[in-house]
């Protein structure tokens, strides 16, 4: 018998693994901490969610991508879900509007958000590592890079449960993304954990999945980090040459 597969763990001790990971999720950095806790000021609420606009456009694009990696139409058929989640279908309006409304409910404009002006070189570069990853790895990879939705429930339960008392300035129209998100990223996180589990078996291929879910850790972490310098440091790109926002908007 291989090494590897010597080493395996089974499917409820990886699983167990996976989640473990969730010590890691962003939900306890200190940008995050400090938004639930009511620390945080409307200006760094507001450069959180104009932000956080680039992570929202292209997760559609990042699961583009899986459909167009991935030879089998079951598993396509129930990705699809979720870019039409983001983009809307018919008559529904879909997640990135949904965002739009939030960005509008805590004071900004539709305009600023959409033309990326406000997004920070270290988010846009964090964001696109996760695309770029997506693009070139198996669809099962990218399945299991997407299991940082195994916690997201909780942090958006723990915006709709904070938030309101702490930024009663806030429209209540802006709570409907974080709601949406409630019941989808369940759904998501059930299909991908099943992909992930049926396909890393060996010792070394479960490795690979919890280093790869390090890796989507590591951009929803250095994202905040970025947010971190500007916002609550005021320390943001070129600080110690300039107070305008030089940076591009992407390319
Ligand atoms: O607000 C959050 O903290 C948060 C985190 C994550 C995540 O863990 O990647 C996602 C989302 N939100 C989200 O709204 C979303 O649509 C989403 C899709 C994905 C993904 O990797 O496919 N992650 C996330």
């Amino acid at each position: 018998m291989n090494a590897s597969v010597d080493t395996a763990m089974n499917r409820r001790a990886f699983e167990q693994a996976l989640r473990d990971k969730g010590r890691y999720y962003h939900s306890h950095h200190p940008y995050h901490r400090a938004m639930y806790s009511g620390r945080c000021t409307p200006e760094q609420i507001r450069g959180w969610v104009a932000n956080r606009y680039y992570y929202q456009i292209m997760i559609p694009q990042k699961d583009a991508a899986i459909l167009a990696n991935c030879p089998d139409p079951r598993v396509r058929r129930l990705w699809l879900q979720r870019i039409l989640d983001h983009d809307g279908h018919g008559d529904e309006a879909g997640g990135i509007e949904a965002w739009l409304a939030l960005a509008e409910a805590v004071g900004l404009s539709r305009a600023e958000v959409i033309d990326q002006r406000h997004v920070l070189p270290g988010v846009r570069f964090a964001v696109d590592a996760y695309v770029r990853f997506v693009r070139r790895a198996s669809w099962q990879e990218a399945a299991c890079a997407s299991l940082t939705e195994l916690f997201a429930p909780e942090i958006h339960q723990s915006r709709l449960d904070s938030w309101p008392r702490h930024y009663p300035w806030i429209e209540s129209e802006g709570y409907r993304y974080f709601r949406k998100r409630l019941s989808e990223a369940r759904r998501d996180v059930q299909h991908g954990l099943t992909v992930t589990l049926d396909h890393f078996v060996t010792g070394a291929q479960q490795a690979r999945a919890l280093e790869i879910l390090q890796f989507k850790l590591d951009i929803l972490w250095t994202l905040l980090d970025a947010l971190t310098m500007a916002y609550m440091h005021h320390t943001p790109p070129y600080h110690t040459v300039t107070d305008r926002p030089v940076w591009h908007r992407g390319l």
